[in-house]
């Protein structure tokens, strides 16, 4: 993580921090630029006070309205674009602006309360870094320049005694520096949070060995959500099993550790025949392999399956230095096409399916593809039958 923003360095992983805490992010920044819009309107009160309804006074009421405009336009915007993180942090950081613009006339327009003023800023540059979601960076630049040309401002317009204006400088540089040290560490935290928790979520989703997803992973989250997208929008889903064929004499002849780097490349070929992003590698035990490939067809299905087949067969494997092994695979294909399928069947069915090709294969004398459309009939009866 970068000591000075405070975030992640890789920017794919600060981009999927930023979208994880997107909602709650948005709810923060709701929240407090409407408080902070209702606060800026109340503090009229002050004006009217110190000016009279006075011409200058009304001015100044429309310059709390204008900063109030632009927080309710940020709120509305960013309703309107419910995935956009740039969007939070640009209208985070044109209120913050426009609130601390607005903010010139009013000490302009009251040079006499310097001191009360000099309060209010430093309770507006703590908003800044503290309350108002917005990246670091920003938030300290906004707080430093603002709270700069505040200074110099009240240098020129206001009557504080040398004594006055050292303490006004040395309290709002506190501000700044005690501001960016609270957001800063809680920035760190936040993201630390994040990297354990998706460290937690990987060790327990992914096969340590070869990385794919692991059993449990496809059990409780994969299939469900693939078979019901693939209902919802009628699309097909394939599911495709494959094993290594007598992989025991692989490790009985070369040992273990030659056992699981063949495993380790068999899954590294898998994964390099896949569309990324899109279908899925599980590791559902010992030498047996997963693909869940959406929006993909038994004609498909068997098409890549075969790819694969074929591309083990030509593959060896360097278990030593010079020392290499070639391996062959059985796959069992089978696809449910939601199009015609109506029936609701348990998630299990499709693997089973899939697994007892896997075994026909087997025994058909390995290195072989084995493929059944799958589909169901009203009232729960699920049958298998063959493609083409
Ligand atoms: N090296 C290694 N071996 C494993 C791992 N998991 C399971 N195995 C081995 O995989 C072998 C599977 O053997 P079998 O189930 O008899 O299957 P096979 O020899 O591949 O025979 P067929 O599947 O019928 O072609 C066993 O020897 C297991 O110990 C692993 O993570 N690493």
């Amino acid at each position: 993580m970068s000591r000075l923003s405070a975030e992640f360095t890789d920017r794919t992983i600060e981009a999927h921090f930023s979208h994880h805490l997107l909602p709650q992010t948005k709810i923060q920044l709701r929240t407090t630029l409407l408080f902070c819009a209702a606060v800026y309107l109340v503090f009229a009160i002050t004006d009217i006070l110190a000016l009279g309804l006075t011409p200058v006074a009304l001015a100044l009421f429309g310059c709390r309205i204008a900063v109030a405009v632009v927080a309710l336009a940020s709120c509305v915007t960013n309703h309107l674009h419910p995935h956009s993180v740039g969007r939070v942090y640009l209208t985070a950081s044109i209120t913050e602006i426009v609130g601390m613009l607005a903010f010139a006339p009013i000490v302009l327009a009251r040079p006499d309360e310097l001191p009360w003023h000099s309060m209010s800023m430093g309770l507006m540059v703590l908003v800044v870094y503290l309350y108002i979601p917005n990246r670091l960076v920003y938030a300290l630049a906004i707080g430093v320049i603002s709270t700069l040309v505040f200074i110099v401002m009240a240098l020129l317009v206001g009557e504080l005694s040398g004594k006055e204006q050292l303490t006004m400088v040395m309290l709002l540089s506190l501000a700044n520096c005690f501001g960016y040290i609270a957001a800063r560490r809680y920035s760190l935290i936040r993201r630390e949070e994040f990297r354990v928790q998706s460290v937690l979520k990987n060790l327990s989703e992914r096969d340590p060995l070869t990385g794919c997803h692991n059993r449990r992973y496809l059990q409780q989250e994969l299939l469900n959500m693939e078979l019901s997208r693939a209902r919802r929008f009628r699309l097909s889903l394939a599911v495709v099993a494959c094993d290594i064929d007598y992989f025991k004499s692989v490790n009985d002849t070369y040992g273990h550790a030659a056992g699981d780097r063949v495993l380790v490349e068999f899954a590294a070929l898998l994964r390099g025949m896949i569309r990324e992003n899109v279908d899925s590698l599980i590791r559902f035990g010992g030498e047996e392999f997963l693909l869940v490939l959406p929006e993909t067809d038994l004609a498909g299905a068997m098409h890549l399956a075969e790819r694969m087949r074929a591309a083990l067969s030509a593959a060896v494997t360097e278990i030593a230095p010079g020392k290499t092994v070639g391996v062959t695979a059985s796959f069992g294909v089978t696809s449910v096409n939601f199009a015609s399928v109506v029936a609701r069947f348990p998630q299990e069915a499709v693997i089973e399916l899939a697994d007892q090709l896997l075994y026909a294969a087997k025994h058909d004398g390995r290195n072989t593809v084995k493929a059944l459309e799958f589909y169901g009939r009203p009232g729960l009866h699920v049958a298998a039958r063959a493609a083409g």
